[in-house]
């Protein structure tokens, strides 16, 4: 065992609308929409293993909050950074519920193998592997580069640095979920989005037009019911943080609720969940993209 480690924290993030854009090369391909990082994400441990101490030719042996677990692209990442490793996951996020889980693990992978075996790529190289493998994978199209950036990130043009763009929302929030179940982003993405892209398209639209929170979290509900992906959890949860919402929120975001892409999530930002009488999780809108947070021999 070389023993070699490092950690990278990744915010999560979840999808407030998007559109699918397919390309041949990994790197181009993408979505646009918007969507906020979360103060709740990954911790991403990576450490060397020496070939001979490998039990087959698999590059990694994935932990997620201690059980064993496969996420493709962490794979995919390592192979590409020609590193053997063990990697471990912490999260108190739900996994499968559109939170950008997989985008975290293979984004936090890059940076810390990079990290421990000191590989000495860039940091726009690190996001354009993740990306790749996240999107070869059919697991997400832009987490990874939401999360490389933080903040509340509008994605204007789809795919990987040199190909994509970003912008963002100047702000901040309190951010309360709830989570009723998973919802596969492999189905929905190998299913027909043509629906869902102009939905997405028109979303994008009017937040360029008016990019403040409100007007993120208003496209969000309209793309959910047009792309035809609400689910009837989330769609009681948003109306009952609606009829909640004329009561005092000190942020101002009373009755604002929407569906996380691609989740049987409801987010909603203040306190628009407890209001409504839901037992909610709290976090925050992450100032920052993903970030080493620690390296050890
Ligand atoms: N216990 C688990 N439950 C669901 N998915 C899991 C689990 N363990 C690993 N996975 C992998 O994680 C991926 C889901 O990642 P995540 O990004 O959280 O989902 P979403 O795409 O809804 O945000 C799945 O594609 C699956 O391969
Ligand atoms: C919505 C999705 C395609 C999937 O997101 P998740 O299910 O969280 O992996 C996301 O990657 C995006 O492009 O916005």
């Amino acid at each position: 065992m070389n023993g070699k480690r490092a950690t990278a924290f990744v915010p999560g993030h979840v999808t407030a609308f998007f559109s699918a854009h397919p390309a041949e090369d990994p790197a181009a391909a993408g979505s646009r929409g918007a969507g906020l990082t979360l103060s709740d994400g990954v911790d991403v441990t990576v450490t060397l293993v020496d070939d001979a101490d490998a039990a087959d030719d698999s590059p990694v042996a994935l932990a997620l909050n201690g059980e064993p677990a496969t996420i493709g692209a962490v794979g995919d990442v390592l192979a590409a950074l020609d590193v053997r490793a063990r990697v471990t996951l912490a999260t108190d996020l739900p996994v499968g519920a559109g939170f950008g889980v997989s985008g975290a693990a293979a984004l936090g992978t890059a940076f810390a193998a990079n990290a421990a075996a000191d590989r000495g790529r860039s940091e726009n190289e690190l996001v354009r592997i993740a990306h790749e493998a996240e999107v070869e994978r059919g697991t997400g199209l832009g987490d990874v580069v939401a999360q490389a950036r933080g903040g509340i990130p509008i994605r204007l043009e789809p795919g990987a640095p040199g190909h994509g763009v970003l912008d963002g929302v100047p702000a901040h929030a309190r951010v309360e979920y709830v989570t009723f179940g998973e919802l596969s982003t492999e189905d929905v993405l190998a299913g027909d989005t043509a629906a869902l892209t102009q939905a997405g398209e028109r979303a994008l639209s009017r937040l360029r037009a008016d990019p403040r929170l409100p007007t993120l979290m208003d496209a969000s509900r309209e793309f959910a019911e047009r792309a035809d992906l609400l689910v009837p959890e989330v769609a009681e949860a948003i109306e009952a943080v609606a009829t909640a919402g004329d009561s005092e929120d000190p942020d101002g975001f009373g009755g604002s609720a929407a569906m996380a892409m691609l989740g049987r999530t409801v987010f909603a930002l203040g306190t628009g969940l407890s209001d409504a009488g839901y037992d909610p999780a709290v976090c925050h809108t992450h100032p920052a993209g993903a970030r080493l947070v620690g390296e050890a021999q």
